[in-house]
């Protein structure tokens, strides 16, 4: 760990990307950029996965939140490159679990350090070479600076911060938002009510987190509101098209099957909305989207259930 540790920005760096979508594709796109040796290993390829792993100073897992823990055994039976820097991409909720990638790849591998990297990064936007601003998180510093330095660009602006959590949850519920959001714009309800969606919405996700034990100003930077702001006004996000196309009833099934890559927001929902309720924390849009996406209500519906509730103050999460 430590002589990766004191690498140089402009030394080039043997980076192992697992999984090889969009996102896995875009980073390993920034990395080669900066002049890294980037290695990919996706379950349909050729390269081995011990081939991939070794000798990387940063390993990257950007495999969807179900890809998570039969890559994570991989890569045990594998083994990792010693002094390698763990960084997760993906943003969901294991379902058995209930937590977050990070924690399973932290468990999994004690001795390394686990670093979370979200942000407003929508691929399709970073790969027609359009500026975008992330962060990175650890509780190790030194390993959040470290990728910091790997992966900062004329085009990829990486801050550090110091709650992985916070980061996580931020990146992964803004998913369910983005669901809400599309529906919103599917109904074609304003920009009044989308502005007051995604407002209570963050409150939604800062009360989760709060009980999580993340940092409640974490929510408000780049892996909270900002990528809430990206990912709900963007018709790039899969998300927010799920939402749109629920609204204009098209069938989830449907909807998924033709769908261009993962809407980690469909499971995110199915996890999360049990969780709060065990737990009495209201989280009235999320619920309403977990009751869409059952097909138990419409987008309409949902709407007036929100509008209807009690009334009550503004302040406190
Ligand atoms: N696309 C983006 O703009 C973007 C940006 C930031 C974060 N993310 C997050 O990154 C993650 C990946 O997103 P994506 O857009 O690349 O999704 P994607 O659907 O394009 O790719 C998912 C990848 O996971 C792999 N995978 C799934 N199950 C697997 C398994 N059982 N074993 C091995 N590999 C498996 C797939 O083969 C594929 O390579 C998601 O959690 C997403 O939310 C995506
Ligand atoms: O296409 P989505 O909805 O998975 O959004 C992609 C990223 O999470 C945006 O940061």
């Amino acid at each position: 760990m430590t002589s990766a540790l004191s690498n140089t920005s402009d030394t080039p760096l043997e980076i192992a990307i697992i999984g090889g979508g969009v996102w896995g594709q875009t980073l390993a796109e920034l990395a080669r950029d900066r002049g890294h040796n980037v290695r990919i290993w996706s379950r349909r390829g050729t390269l081995p996965l011990d081939r991939a792993l070794a000798g990387a100073a940063i390993t990257v897992s950007a495999v969807s939140m179900k890809g998570v823990k039969p890559v994570l055994e991989r890569a045990i039976a594998t083994g990792l490159a010693p002094e390698t820097i763990l960084v997760t991409v993906t943003k969901g909720l294991d379902p058995s679990d209930r937590i977050t990638p990070s924690r399973l790849w932290q468990a999994a591998f004690p001795e390394h350090s686990v670093v979370v990297l979200a942000g407003p990064n929508l691929s399709k936007e970073i790969n027609r070479g359009l500026p975008a601003a992330t962060t990175v998180a650890s509780t190790n510093p030194q390993a959040a600076q470290f990728v910091q330095q790997a992966f900062s660009s004329n085009r990829f602006r990486v801050y550090t911060n110091d709650d992985p959590l916070g980061v996580e949850l931020g990146g992964t519920l803004k998913n369910v938002l983005a669901i809400a959001a599309g529906a919103c714009d599917g109904l074609d309800l304003g920009t009044n009510a989308k502005a007051g969606l995604l407002t209570r919405g963050l409150a939604e996700i800062i009360r989760i987190g709060i009980h999580w034990g993340a940092k409640p100003e974490t929510f408000y930077g780049l892996s909270g509101l900002g990528d809430l702001l990206a990912t709900c006004n963007s018709t790039l996000s899969r998300n927010y098209q799920v939402g749109y196309q629920l609204a204009q009833g098209k069938p989830l099934d449907k909807i998924l099957r033709d769908l261009e890559g993962t809407a980690e927001g469909v499971n995110t929902t199915q996890v999360l909305v049990p969780l709060a309720n065990e737990h009495h924390i209201p989280i009235p849009i999320c619920s309403q989207v977990d009751l869409l996406l059952q097909g138990k209500i419409t987008a309409r519906q949902a709407v007036g259930a929100l509008m209807l509730r009690d009334v009550k103050p503004e302040s406190g999460f």
